[in-house]
């Protein structure tokens, strides 16, 4: 069965060569495609393209397009065509540009892709390089964005950067925001002099109607959620740890691409002096970076790292003077910035979607073992004793 879809904006009229490219990638030989796990997804995507409500640009097309062709017949099997034939050439050099790309890996990527554009199509929140644009309002980050960066900073810096229930939900949304936007690189730093305290243990004292079954099974969803959030998030990652670190904001650095630290920077995960027990894919991630005994120490005893010791265990790509910190991270990315935006956006793609599976698995079971912990008594003395000490201050 040959399906032909023509979205809205392919009906327009047509100015240069390039934009007669047409959408291969819709032609669904469906028979053709391997019965595989992201099928599904992918044929979700194939379908999603034709509502597009904007056209995405020759340049995404050619990618829509090479992928499509990856994903159903592999690496570039056509003769190459002649230098006049534009067209043809230009969806050849995609097509040819993925070399050896598996067909799975492919596929996911256009998955991935087509995701990405709906949703900026849907929200239209583009965000110019080097423009230093303030991004969409929130109360607890600033997100601004310059010279193909978007940094998202922890701003709630009298809290020791703590993540209330709202600030989840805010990163979720800057995240998604940064995967749409123009940016090559999205940072994530901390305002003042924490980088971040970790969980709001206050979140704790919020009990909905439901009670405190119902306000475990909530935190369970967001905290999916907010861990999903970075393990599909398809730009390089790095987070620009300026001071202190605890609990999830610790756990989560195994799912950036870079970590760099102050040597002001510490990395605690107290979770069973609280009751609690890992999450944000540390489980899997933690052993994996660093061993099995060090993340033991880390995870089950909350020994605290320095940023030396986090970075000779792995967790750290590189640690820099406090002094010197700002100046010798930022001119290091703004030169990362400069490389070739889509090589690197595949080539991180590319790494992560070796495990991405993997990982979603681990989500979900680190979020429900924490729904059933948070109702137990030990976490719940835990959030009594520190909200109580916090009352004498
Ligand atoms: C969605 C479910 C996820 C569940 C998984 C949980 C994962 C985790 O993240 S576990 C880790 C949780 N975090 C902590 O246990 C840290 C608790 N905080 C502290 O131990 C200390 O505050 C400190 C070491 C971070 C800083 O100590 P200090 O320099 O003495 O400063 P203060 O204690 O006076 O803090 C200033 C101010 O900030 C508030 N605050 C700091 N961290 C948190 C926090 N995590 N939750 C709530 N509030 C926090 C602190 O209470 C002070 O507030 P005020 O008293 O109103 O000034």
């Amino acid at each position: 069965m040959v399906a032909r879809l023509a979205p809205r904006w392919c009906l327009r009229a047509l100015r240069s060569p390039l934009q007669v490219i047409g959408f291969p990638s819709l032609q669904l030989h469906m028979s053709g495609i391997a019965m595989r796990a992201s099928q599904e997804d992918f044929e979700n995507a194939l379908n999603q393209v034709k509502l597009l409500k904007k056209d995405p640009g020759n340049e995404v097309k050619l990618k829509l397009y090479a992928l499509y062709k990856q994903a159903t017949e592999g690496p570039c099997n056509m003769p190459k065509p002649g230098v006049f034939d534009f067209i043809n050439k230009a969806k050849w050099d995609a097509w040819d540009a993925l070399g050896n790309l598996p067909k799975e890996t492919a596929r996911q990527n256009y998955v991935d892709l087509v995701s990405s554009l709906s949703s900026s199509s849907e929200s239209s929140n583009q965000v110019q390089p080097g423009t230093d644009r303030k991004q969409q309002e929130y109360e607890n980050l600033v997100v601004t964005s310059e010279d193909g960066i978007t940094k998202i900073t922890l701003n709630r810096p009298t809290k020791k950067n703590a993540i209330n229930t709202q600030m989840y939900q805010e990163i979720i949304l800057a995240l998604k925001a940064a995967s749409n936007d123009d940016s090559i690189l999205t940072v994530v730093t901390g305002n003042g002099d924490y980088y971040c305290s970790g969980n709001d243990l206050t979140n704790f004292m919020d009990i909905p109607p439901g009670g405190v079954e119902e306000k475990a099974k909530q935190s369970a969803v967001l905290l999916r959620d907010f861990v999903g959030s970075f393990i599909d998030f398809p730009k390089p990652l790095i987070a620009v740890v300026n001071g202190p670190a605890m609990g999830i904001s610790v756990t989560i650095l195994g799912l950036f691409d870079a970590v760099y630290a102050s040597d002001r920077a510490t990395f605690h995960t107290p979770f069973s002096h609280l009751g609690l027990t890992p999450e944000g894919c540390a489980s899997y991630t933690f052993p994996k970076i660093m061993g099995p005994a060090k993340a033991t120490e880390m995870l089950i005893f909350g020994k605290k790292l320095t940023a030396g010791e986090a970075c000779a265990q792995g967790l750290v790509t590189e640690v820099f003077p406090d002094s010197t910190f700002q100046k010798e991270v930022w001119t290091r990315l703004k030169a990362y910035s400069k490389l070739p935006k889509n090589a690197m956006k595949i080539s991180k793609q590319v790494i992560r979607n070796m495990e991405k599976e993997k990982l979603h698995a681990v989500n979900a079971e680190e979020s429900s073992v924490l729904q059933e912990r948070c109702l137990s008594d030990e976490c719940i003395n835990a959030a009594v004793n520190f909200l109580s000490k916090r009352a004498k201050l």
